[in-house]
């Protein structure tokens, strides 16, 4: 069952990270709140380009481990590494998007998509082409000139997706993008995600509370344990795309995930 036309007719071949240089070293992360330990010795490495997903139990600490990464909250002991020098918010391009759709409501659409690279300093014509090419790519350029108030919230969050690949992000961070909106904006939005990353040939890492999900977009998956949280597996998800949701692989590594987390 082949979920959108989008992604039915994207027929290229999956991008491989066999080989592909080392982007991002997380070295022993470890993150504490007083007494309470919730991220523990964590290691692990994301390949240029890659697309990795990150899935655990409620509360073991997804999105705290996000703003470690992102250097919005200081880790307690450990290195993340981004081409091999410490990561510095200043030199590097760390983007993130977050659950609830972050626009400004007096910019345009397109004024929206091209505010991070604004931020960065890219000239005005570089600004406009590159705003126009992602536009094109998510299907948001016939409402360019209209504001986020006059856009549903599901167009929102594209929007957000859209400024974070349009910086050329070192490391895009995703929390749950698509968790409040129904199932099949999220497929819709889920076939984009994929076709944008491959496009782009972005480095992202999609926190997701749902596995079926992690399985549809990532290349690789970490399974996070309760906290004290360490990563309890890694799966490299090796079906070719676009990925059938009834394929029997594709069932099979979806419950090889949901085994490793559940609880009850
Ligand atoms: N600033 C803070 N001070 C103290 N404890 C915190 C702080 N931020 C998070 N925590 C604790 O860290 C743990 C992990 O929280 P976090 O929100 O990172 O988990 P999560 O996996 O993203 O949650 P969810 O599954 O609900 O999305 C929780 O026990 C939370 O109470």
């Amino acid at each position: 069952m082949l979920r959108t036309q989008a992604e039915a007719a994207s027929k290229e071949p999956p991008v491989t990270t066999q080989d592909a240089a080392i982007k991002i070293q997380v070295k022993h992360l470890t993150k504490r709140f007083g007494d309470l330990t919730v991220l523990e010795d964590i290691n692990f490495v994301i390949k240029k380009g890659e697309l990795l997903a990150i899935v655990g139990p409620t509360g073991c600490g997804k999105t705290t481990f996000l703003n470690c990464l992102s250097k919005l909250m200081p880790a307690t002991k450990g290195e993340i590494l981004i081409d091999g020098e410490a990561a510095n918010p200043q030199k590097h391009n760390i983007s993130y998007v977050f659950q609830e759709p972050t626009c400004l409501p007096w910019r345009t659409v397109r004024e929206n998509v091209a505010y991070g690279m604004e931020i960065k300093g890219v000239n005005k014509e570089e600004r406009e082409k590159r705003a126009s090419e992602i536009m094109d790519l998510v299907g948001l350029s016939s409402c360019a000139d209209l504001y986020p108030n006059q856009v549903s919230a599901s167009m929102m969050q594209r929007i957000a997706v859209s400024r974070a690949f349009a910086v050329a992000p070192d490391l895009l961070l995703m929390d749950e993008p698509y968790g409040q909106l129904d199932v099949k904006l999220r497929y819709y939005l889920e076939d984009e995600l994929v076709n944008l990353w491959r496009t782009l040939g972005s480095t992202v890492l999609f926190v997701t509370h749902n596995i079926e999900e992690a399985v549809y977009i990532a290349e690789r998956i970490l399974v996070l344990t309760a906290k004290p949280t360490s990563i309890k597996k890694e799966i490299s998800i090796d079906l070719p795309r676009p990925r059938d949701l009834v394929d029997p692989k594709f069932v099979e590594l979806r419950k090889a995930v949901t085994d490793l987390i559940r609880w009850w």
